[in-house]
């Protein structure tokens, strides 16, 4: 029987259709930072917004370019990929705001996420758990060049992507204290950089539908040290300079291997 959602020309969640964004794709978790990453564009526009799915697209290096952010989780994140990649998206980068696995990973600091835990429940809906949540290989060498061609401090490795966020980061005052520490002393002792919220859906879903994906934290919180004193919104620079800088890598790379 035929979906009757899902035929429209816009698609159902994020409200664009073929041609409204490019093959290459940032993905913030907060609608908020669509704009702020947009001004990294060459003229950007604003081509949609609903519910949690706002839209911007411009080019880089002559080639388009689209922020579309997830919101807040899987449920969200995996619509997003999903209909983006319907109307034409090829690589997507998440753009996101973590919290530390590690002592010495401290706030302003870059994770590079090779690949997630899927401490989630949106991809066991998609795939076996056995099934890895891994970023694509040229991706995150990307990424890396980039962080590293702008001289800023990054961690490569695995990302805990969860589904509850206090559940997490006061695990103390939670009635399932003891398992949720025992299980976070596993993440760290497994070597996990960072905590966050979409990573897993990200790679899990892009895998199945053959696109890459991969993935740049910027560190917000670390539970082992006091907080630093800059505010995110000076470190978040970092963050975007390092999915625009992998982006124009990728294009670069693209085109010699079209040629
Ligand atoms: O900053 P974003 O990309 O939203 O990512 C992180 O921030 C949110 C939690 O505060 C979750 O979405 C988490 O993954
Ligand atoms: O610990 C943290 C910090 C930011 N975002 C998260 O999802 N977790």
């Amino acid at each position: 029987m035929a979906h009757t959602l899902f035929n429209d020309e816009y698609k159902y969640h994020i409200k664009l259709k073929q041609g409204d964004v490019g093959r290459y794709i940032l993905l913030p978790g907060d609608p908020g930072r669509c704009e702020v990453i947009a001004k990294w564009f060459d003229n950007p526009v604003k081509v949609a917004q609903n519910r949690e799915y706002v839209t911007y697209t411009g080019t880089l290096l002559g080639e388009k370019v689209s922020v579309t952010s997830t919101g807040i989780g899987g449920p969200s994140t995996a619509i997003a990929v999903e209909e983006l990649a319907m109307v034409g998206a090829e690589t997507f980068i998440r753009v996101g705001t973590s919290g530390a696995m590690q002592p010495g990973i401290v706030v302003g600091d870059l994770a590079i996420v090779t690949a997630a835990i899927r401490d989630e429940g949106t991809t066991r809906q998609y795939m076996p758990i056995e099934f890895p949540a891994v970023a694509n290989i040229d991706v995150t060498l990307a990424l890396r060049a980039a962080a590293e061609k702008l001289c800023l401090t990054f961690h490569l490795g695995v990302s805990q992507s969860k589904d509850s966020f206090y559940g997490e980061v006061e695990r103390d005052r939670q009635p399932l204290a003891e398992q949720l520490n025992a299980r976070r002393r596993a993440w760290i002792a497994g070597g996990a950089v960072c905590s966050e919220m979409e990573a897993a859906t990200v790679f899990v879903v892009s895998s199945i539908l053959h696109r890459r994906a991969g993935g740049v934290m910027l560190i917000v919180d670390n539970q082992f040290a006091e907080a630093g004193n800059e505010p995110h919104h000076q470190i978040l620079d970092r963050l975007i300079s390092t999915g625009i800088e992998a982006i124009k890598l990728l294009i670069e790379q693209d085109r010699v291997v079209r040629r």
